[in-house]
């Protein structure tokens, strides 16, 4: 389980996140939400101890991320084929095997692990080119793969859909369900309400720094058209002045 609680993040005086708990349980997929800005990557990367709050606690499986002995196998991120300060980042002149296998023995992990999820991720044909030379697609799957190598029971991924194509979209479904399934606990930010209604156990909206909704998938549609038109109902009335002008 990945347990945020009371948790304030600011940059410079500015909170970027207010108070914000957030709860990821085992085996269940949770969608957080929100508009351009809203802080979800942030609470990803204080979730995950990248970012220390300044308020508040995080608890991956009981334990405080910065104090895990090996956090990579207890907690996977993907945070983005090209997300600056990714924990997993590859290097471009690597090739995709050179770089799990560096990930391999850098976190002390079985190295039949790298054959493994690189033929979990789709990628087993493409291993031996160079990162430089794969698309967008190509490397959120080897994001994934990194993030999977120790197969840890907690994940976290950034917008994991952007690149794929539509046999990427539809495979990175199986696989997230396929995870939540196994009893993982698994958070994912997205803007795909397709995705979410398709795929998601529960959603939690973040709307500038604050969480406004946190509950499963069916209960937020209940009484609504939709997910959109029940998200729209959501943060509607919290437009800024002048929206839709
Ligand atoms: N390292 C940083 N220093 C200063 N401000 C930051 C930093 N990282 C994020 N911010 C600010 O925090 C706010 C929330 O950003 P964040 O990336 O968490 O939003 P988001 O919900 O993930 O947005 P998007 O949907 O566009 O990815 C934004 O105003 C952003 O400019």
């Amino acid at each position: 389980m990945i347990a945020v609680t009371d948790a304030t993040v600011r940059f410079g005086g500015t909170p970027v996140l207010d108070r914000v708990s957030l709860r990821v349980r085992d085996g269940r997929l949770t969608y957080l939400l929100g508009r351009n800005g809203a802080g979800k990557s942030t609470l990803l990367r204080t979730a995950c101890g990248i970012l220390r709050p300044t308020s508040g606690t995080v608890a991956i499986d009981g334990t405080d991320p910065r104090r895990l002995g090996r956090p990579a196998a207890s907690i996977g991120v993907h945070l983005g084929a090209d997300a600056a300060g990714s924990p997993t980042g590859p290097n471009p002149n690597h090739t995709g095997r050179r770089h799990l296998r560096w990930l391999s023995v850098a976190g002390g992990f079985d190295d039949a692990r790298v054959t493994t999820v690189l033929r979990r991720v789709g990628l087993a044909d493409a291993a031996d080119r160079r990162v430089a030379d794969y698309s967008l697609g190509m490397r959120q799957r080897l994001g994934i793969a990194a993030a999977l190598l120790p197969d840890p029971p907690n994940l976290i991924f950034d917008e994991p859909v952007n690149g794929l194509d539509i046999d990427g979209i539809r495979w990175l479904r199986t696989l997230l369900r396929g995870l939540a399934a196994d009893g993982r606990a698994v958070v994912i930010a997205s803007h795909l309400f397709d995705e979410v209604t398709r795929t998601g156990d529960d959603i939690v909206v973040l709307e500038r720094g604050r969480i406004v909704a946190d509950r499963p998938v069916a209960e937020f549609v209940s009484g609504h058209d939709d997910l959109e038109s029940a998200y729209l109902d959501l943060i509607r009335p919290t437009e800024p002045a002048g929206a839709g002008r």
